[in-house]
């Protein structure tokens, strides 16, 4: 399930990030790539050893883990330390699909991968973030306090900066639900019964709903 999700941040929390990471010391994205992704990885990055980065962490940390659309299409069980990426025109993030496997003690899964849109879209040219799928390639460039979420599953890529500068945060979720498939069930039939609640209140149907969105929950989630 690929999800895009407006308003992460709002204005003040953007101009407050934004700023943070003015004061940062961007280095080249390939430090923190694997070695077939380090062949096509052409950007630059601040981690959470900046200690810029470490505010900007908190501050967009704590945004995504109080919007309820991130944390029920996630099904957040740990995230990865966010990376704040800056792509200078000719930057680019060639096709790859991201490690299943993280941390110095290769005990983070990687669920979920996502993208936090920092600046303008209008201010850059280029740097849409592309999907590889059966029915061909889909381009997301999403206004500044977007977030894209889609499974660490799946092949993409960052199309070069021809104008401006892209900057973006990403990261990776470890779900309580390792299957994509699973997540959607799940988040789809939380939907629903929220939706049901909205017009009916509490009735049978939104019982028998929360039941199931419950029992699905306890099935298929992992310590
Ligand atoms: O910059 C993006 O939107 C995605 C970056 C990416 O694919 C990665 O860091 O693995
Ligand atoms: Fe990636």
């Amino acid at each position: 399930m690929l999800i895009t999700i407006p308003d992460v941040l709002n204005k003040a929390g953007l101009e407050k990030i934004n700023a943070l990471l003015d004061q940062g010391q961007f280095k080249d994205g390939k430090l923190t790539a694997g070695w077939h992704a380090k062949l096509v990885k052409n950007n630059t990055q601040l981690t959470g050893r900046d200690s810029a980065a470490k505010q900007a962490t908190a501050q967009l940390t704590n945004s995504l883990q109080r919007n309820a659309t991130f944390s029920r299409a996630t099904l957040l069980r740990r995230m990865r330390p966010l990376l704040f990426s800056r792509y200078n025109p000719g930057m680019e993030y060639g096709s790859h699909v991201d490690d299943a496997i993280m941390g110095s003690d290769r005990g983070f899964r990687t669920d979920i991968s996502f993208t936090v849109f920092l600046n303008d879209p209008e201010s850059y040219e280029g740097g849409e973030l592309i999907m590889d799928s059966p029915i061909g390639e889909q381009k997301f460039k999403l206004p500044a306090g977007s977030a894209i979420i889609y499974p660490s599953t799946t092949l993409h890529r960052v199309a070069p900066v021809t104008k401006g500068v892209r900057q973006v945060a990403v990261s990776w979720i470890q779900s309580l639900v390792r299957s994509a498939e699973k997540r959607e069930i799940i988040y789809d039939i939380d939907q629903t019964r929220r939706t049901l609640f909205e017009r009916d209140g509490k009735s049978r149907e939104f019982d028998l709903l929360t039941k199931t969105h419950a029992n699905l929950l306890r099935l298929w989630s992992e310590p």
